[in-house]
């Protein structure tokens, strides 16, 4: 760069205003980076406080810090080593309504370290409609992507599919397994859910159980503990139930087994010494009821270490000690019950199930340590991806700064290198001109008009699929539904009634042929859907009784193997451990999912002087522990090279499409 370009960038990055959404691990990396790099008036907003699992890399912070806001203490961090500058913190969540399209037209650019899909579509939105440019960005363990945002210029957030959770066919997941995941979505989504969630929700669970006559057993009542039964008598009737009757009934329908090896019923009475745990006298170690997290069937069997792989005796204690101490201690909480990863004990009874079912099936097992991470999708942060990743944002954003539209660079930071490349640059999509958020392109919705209610609506389609928080929802100049705290008590109840009634007789009817406008008034978002009336709606196919068309949905993730799936959860992304799971269980037929998008061919620019000057990238991470994201060179017809990530379909919520092929120039 020439001198007098020099003091120009510098001068410009002095007098920009940016906004850092986000102060955790690709946060804290970021606030520092751009600290250094001259900087001078930063916002930081972020909702969190600090936890002692961020201090290993969120390294802005300390001990002494836990508990207090991470916004500011970053701040504070920061200052100390450039203490002539200014640094705004917002202790906020960014989808708080005073964060709004004025408040993020003050800043030259927004840089996004967060965590969340929800947050980051709310960000885009916000940027569209301020004009904004966004850098967005992502890490999972060693891969992270770096992406700009620039109305008009490069594709908004939203141009492409999101990721799909990752699914299994419900038949694995019951009765075939073959890898330890299978089981640790069997004893998370499953067992545990039948055990300890809402009763009323469908479980697959007793799909082997149901259709055998020979049984006395009552199966409405068989995960029911009995008036006054006693529980360790309990716990051990489900042993039984579950990894050894199941089992036998399993095994009894010989053309499963053709051509797999055979599965091994266990029965309590063979891997439990008699009845009654001992407890190492020190029970009272676990805490009060209210002291939930630490709640602990180790602690009560003196077992100390997360990482050993316990044996087939040893987990058949802890599913027992678990299973009491959440009838003895959690009570209150039985019938309401997901699976947190941060919940000791539902770790620990996960864990034990899945080890157990995994014995039967003659697959490895696995430590607490690592189930907890299946379960969780938990992928380890690494520090030095979330570093350089920072870096790269503020590269960008410097480009953004000096409007060099034709070199922003999509970075991805690979976990192999390639053509020794651990950051691929590849130039930006130019916006998806039927993207209905920053092309406006309207929708459209098969519905039946005669019997969705306007509450199926605002729910299932413009909450769940639009993402819209604050939606008003119009017919032509009537006003249907809409939310707000000044709203008059009178209009309160008249939406309050409006949501029970069926489209076909909203006091401004709703039918074939028309459109209606859903607004979110803080994200400046309209978008019009056009209702075309359908009378029946396939079940399992579109069990919403509804269809949305030119929302992009994402991709299949995997190879279609039976009639059913069940997912283990969308993976998020970034900043950390990806972790945050939305822990569903989704049971699809085969066909609802939708063909792969096409793959697309992008530019690769070849990473140039100071080493990630122009990187951009594509990242893929693995949603079970059995999977790379690897990038290997690929034939194309006309000859050029390319490359592909393959391994797990993309998971970062940046995006998904890592079927896409890229050239090298
Ligand atoms: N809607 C939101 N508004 C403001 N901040 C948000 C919002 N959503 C997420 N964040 C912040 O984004 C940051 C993401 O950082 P990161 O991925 O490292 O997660 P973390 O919560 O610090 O770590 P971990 O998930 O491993 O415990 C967090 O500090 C989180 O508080
Ligand atoms: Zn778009």
């Amino acid at each position: 760069m020439a001198p007098k370009q020099l003091s120009s960038a510098k001068e410009l990055i002095r007098r920009a205003k940016v906004l850092m959404v986000g102060a955790g691990g690709i946060g804290c990396e970021l606030l520092k980076t751009l600290a250094l790099s001259g900087f001078e008036d930063i916002h930081i907003i972020d909702m969190d406080t600090i936890e002692v699992s961020n201090l290993n890399r969120q390294f802005l912070f300390r001990q002494s810090h836990v508990g207090q806001s991470k916004a500011k203490v970053a701040r504070d961090a920061v200052l100390r080593f450039r203490p002539n500058i200014n640094i705004t913190p917002h202790h906020d969540n960014v989808k708080d309504p005073h964060f709004n399209v004025d408040f993020f037209k003050q800043f030259s650019v927004v840089l996004n370290g967060l965590d969340n899909l929800d947050a980051r579509r709310h960000v885009n939105r916000l940027c569209l409609a301020a004009e904004v440019p966004l850098v967005e960005s992502g890490t999972t363990g060693f891969l992270g992507q770096v992406t700009v945002h620039v109305k008009g210029k490069t594709e908004c957030y939203e141009c492409q599919p999101k990721p799909a959770p990752k699914k299994y066919p419900v038949c694995t997941i019951t009765s075939t397994p073959s890898k330890f995941i299978h089981c640790i979505v069997w004893a998370k989504e499953l067992l545990f859910a039948k055990l300890f969630g809402d009763k009323t929700q469908d479980n697959d669970l007793n799909v082997h159980s149901s259709d055998t006559s020979s049984s006395s057993e009552n199966l409405e009542d068989v995960f029911e503990r009995k008036k006054d039964e006693d529980i360790e008598d309990y716990g051990r009737r489900i042993f039984d139930h579950v990894f050894g009757y199941n089992i036998e009934m399993a095994l009894s329908n010989e053309d499963t087994w053709k051509n797999r090896d055979r599965p091994r019923p266990i029965y309590s009475k063979d891997t439990l010494p008699g009845k009654s745990i001992k407890h190492n006298g020190n029970i009272s170690k676990n805490g009060s009821t209210d002291d939930t997290p630490s709640l602990s069937a180790m602690t009560s069997l003196g077992m100390r270490s997360p990482q050993d792989v316990w044996s087939l005796m040893e987990n058949s204690k802890v599913f027992i000690e678990a299973l009491k101490l959440f009838f003895t201690r959690r009570e209150k909480d039985i019938g309401s019950l997901t699976f947190d990863k941060d919940d000791q004990l539902a770790v620990e009874f996960v864990t034990a199930a899945a080890n157990i079912r995994a014995s039967s099936f003659g697959i490895p097992l696995h430590s607490l340590f690592e189930a907890k991470g299946m379960a969780g999708n938990i992928v380890h942060a690494v520090a030095t991806t979330n570093a350089v990743i920072a870096g790269l944002i503020v590269i960008e954003a410097i480009k953004v700064l000096q409007n060099e539209t034709e070199n922003y660079r999509m970075t991805y930071c690979l976990e192999y290198p390639n053509r020794n490349m651990l950051l691929m640059p590849v130039e930006p999509y130019e916006p998806n001109k039927s993207c209905y958020v920053c092309s406006k392109t309207p929708l459209s919705l098969e519905i039946n008009t005669h019997r969705s209610k306007l509450r199926d609506f605002v729910e299932k389609i413009v909450k769940a699929k639009l993402g819209m928080h604050s939606p008003i929802i119009m017919h032509g100049s009537a006003l249907l539904y809409e939310v707000g705290d000044d709203l008059e008590e009178d209009m309160v109840a008249n939406y309050a009634a409006n949501l029970e009634k069926v489209l076909y007789e909203l006091p401004s009817q709703v039918s074939g042929g028309t459109t209606l406008t859903v607004e979110d008034m803080q994200q400046e978002l309209v978008c019009s859907v056009n209702i075309k009336h359908r009378d029946e709606f396939d079940e399992e196919k579109e069990p919403d009784g509804m269809v949305l068309e030119g929302w992009s949905q994402p991709p299949p993730e995997e190879k279609k193997e039976a009639n059913h799936t069940v997912s283990n959860a969308g993976t998020s992304i970034s900043g950390g451990p990806v972790s945050k799971s939305s822990e569903v269980v989704e049971i699809i037929t085969v066909e609802e999912e939708l063909e792969a998008a096409p793959p697309k061919k992008r530019k690769l620019t070849t990473i140039i002087d100071r080493g990630a000057a122009s990187p951009g990238g594509y990242s893929s991470i693995p949603n079970d522990t059995d999977n790379r994201g690897k990038v290997q060179v690929v034939d194309d017809d006309d000859e050029e090279d390319m490359v592909m990530l393959d391994g797990a379909p993309g998971v970062f919520d940046g995006d998904s499409d890592t079927s896409k092929k890229r050239k090298l120039v």
